[in-house]
C-alpha cells in the first residue's frame, strides 16, 4: 500500500468512527440497553423514576449512588433551598448581555461567572464540591427564568422557599402560581433528561474534570457541548421543523423530500439506541396528556405524522429531543428555552460524572491516527513558489 492510500484508508476509518463503541471509562451512574430500549439510573428504571420520583430525589440518587431515607432527604432539600439565589453580580452581568444573545449562550456565560462568587471558590475538598454541585443545579433554572424576564423588559422574580426546582422554574419564569399538573410534567421531563452515560456533553465534562480544573469550568464546557444541534440543541430544531411543516397533512411530503436530499430529521436517530428511546416513549405520553389538556395539539399532531413517515421509510427512531418541545410548547414555554431546560436537568448527570471522574482520576488523553504529510524540509519564505 502506498503512503497516500494508507493515509486515505486510516482517515476514513477514524472519521467514520466518532469513538462509537469505544469504552472510555468505568461508570456506575447510568446504564443504557440500546437493544431493549431501557435506561437505568444507579440501577433504577429512569421511566419509573419519572413516574414516581422527584428531580431532587433523582439528583440525590445520581450524586450519592442510592435513594435517600426521609430525614437524609429533608436535610438534602434544606441545602438546596439555602442556595436558591443568584449572585447579584451575575444578575448585573446578565443585564448587560445583548438581547439577541440566545438563552443557551447566556447560560454558558452566566454559569461561568457564578464561579467567581461561589463561597467555596478555590476549595477542592469533596464536601465543597458537593455544595457547588448543588448550588449550580439550583441556580441554573434561575439564570434561564431571570434572563427570559429581563429580555422581555421584566424584573427577575425571587424563588419560593420550600418549593422544588420544577415548580420554582415555572414560577420564576411566569410570575404565576403554576398548575400542579404542569409542575409534575416538568419534574418528570427533568428526571428523564438527568443522565445518559457518556453522551457528548458528559464526556466533555469528564475530559475537562480530568485535568483537575474547577467544577465551573467543567459545567461551562458541558453546556457548550450540549448546545449543538446534533446533541441537546436538537429539541429546538424539532420545533423549527414542526413550524416549517405547519400542517399535519404536509408532514409526509416534507419529511420524504428531506430524506431524499439525505438530510437528517431532528429528534430522530441515536448513537446507542437501535429502537425507540424509552425517554421519547415517556415524553410522548406526557406531551399527549398536556397538549390535550391545554387544547394545544397542533404541534403534537404534526409530530405524530412526522413519526409515522419516519417509521414507514427508515429504521431511525425518535430520541429524547423529539417530543419534549411539543410538551414545553403546550406549557407556554418558548422554543429558545428548550435546550436550556435540558441543561438544567443534565447538570446533575454532569456533576455526578465529574465527582466519579475525580474519585479515580487519570488525565484523559487519547491518541490520534496521524494522516498528515511526512517529514518535510523547511524552505525559507523567499524561496517558496
Ligand atoms: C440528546 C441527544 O443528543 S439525542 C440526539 C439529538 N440529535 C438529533 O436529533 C439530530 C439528528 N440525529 C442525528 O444527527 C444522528 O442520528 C445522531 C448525531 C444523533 C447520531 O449520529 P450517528 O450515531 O453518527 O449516526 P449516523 O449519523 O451515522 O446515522 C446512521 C444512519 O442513520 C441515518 N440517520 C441517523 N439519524 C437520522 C435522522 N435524524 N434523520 C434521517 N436519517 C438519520 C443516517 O443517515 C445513517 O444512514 P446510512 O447508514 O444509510 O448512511
Ligand atoms: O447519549 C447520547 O449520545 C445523547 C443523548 O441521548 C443524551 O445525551 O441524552
Amino acid at each position: 500500500m502506498t503512503d497516500n492510500k494508507k493515509s486515505e484508508s486510516s482517515e476514513k476509518q477514524v472519521s467514520e468512527a466518532g469513538l462509537a463503541d469505544v469504552v472510555a471509562c468505568n461508570s456506575g451512574i447510568s446504564l443504557i440497553d440500546g437493544q431493549a430500549g431501557q435506561l437505568l439510573y444507579r440501577g433504577y428504571d429512569a421511566v419509573e423514576l419519572a413516574r414516581h420520583s422527584t428531580f431532587e430525589e433523582v439528583a440525590y440518587l445520581l450524586w450519592y449512588g442510592r435513594l435517600p431515607g426521609l430525614s437524609e432527604f429533608e436535610a438534602f432539600l434544606d441545602g438546596f433551598t439555602g442556595s436558591m439565589r443568584l449572585p447579584v453580580e451575575t444578575v448585573m452581568i446578565m443585564r448587560m448581555f445583548p438581547h439577541v444573545a440566545t438563552p443557551m449562550e447566556i447560560l454558558r456565560t452566566a454559569v461561568s461567572s457564578m464561579g467567581h462568587w461561589d463561597p467555596d471558590s478555590g476549595v477542592t475538598r469533596l464536601d465543597a464540591l458537593m455544595r457547588k454541585a448543588q448550588r449550580i443545579t439550583e441556580r441554573m433554572p434561575l439564570i434561564i427564568s431571570s434572563y427570559q424576564r429581563l429580555r422581555n423588559g421584566m424584573e427577575p422574580i425571587e424563588p419560593r422557599s420550600n418549593s422544588g426546582i420544577a415548580m420554582n422554574f415555572l414560577y420564576t419564569l411566569t410570575g404565576k402560581e403554576p398548575d400542579p399538573v404542569m409542575v409534575r410534567a416538568m419534574d418528570s421531563a427533568l428526571i428523564l433528561h438527568a443522565d445518559h452515560e457518556l453522551n457528548a456533553s458528559t464526556f466533555t465534562a469528564r475530559v475537562v474534570a480530568a485535568t483537575l480544573t474547577d467544577i465551573y469550568s467543567c459545567i461551562t464546557s458541558a453546556i457548550a457541548a450540549l448546545k449543538g444541534p446534533l446533541h441537546g440543541g436538537a429539541n429546538a430544531e424539532v420545533m423549527n421543523m414542526l413550524d416549517a411543516i405547519g400542517d399535519p397533512a404536509r408532514a409526509d411530503s416534507w419529511v420524504k423530500q428531506r430524506l431524499s436530499e439525505k438530510k437528517k430529521i431532528p429528534g430522530f436517530g441515536h448513537r446507542v439506541y437501535r429502537c425507540e428511546d424509552p425517554r421519547a416513549t415517556a415524553l410522548r405520553e406526557t406531551a399527549r396528556k398536556i397538549t390535550t389538556m391545554t387544547g394545544n395539539t397542533h404541534y403534537f399532531e404534526i409530530a405524530e405524522e412526522v413519526e409515522k413517515t419516519m417509521l414507514a421509510n427508515t429504521k431511525v427512531f425518535p430520541n429524547v429531543d423529539f417530543f419534549s418541545g411539543t410538551l414545553y410548547n403546550a406549557m407556554g414555554i418558548p422554543s429558545e428555552l428548550f435546550t436550556p431546560i435540558f441543561a438544567i436537568s443534565r447538570v446533575v448527570g454532569w456533576t455526578a460524572h465529574i465527582l466519579e471522574q475525580l474519585k479515580n482520576n487519570r488525565l484523559i488523553r487519547p491518541t490520534a491516527n496521524y494522516v498528515g504529510p511526512s517529514l518535510t524540509p523547511y524552505v525559507d519564505i523567499s524561496a517558496r513558489s
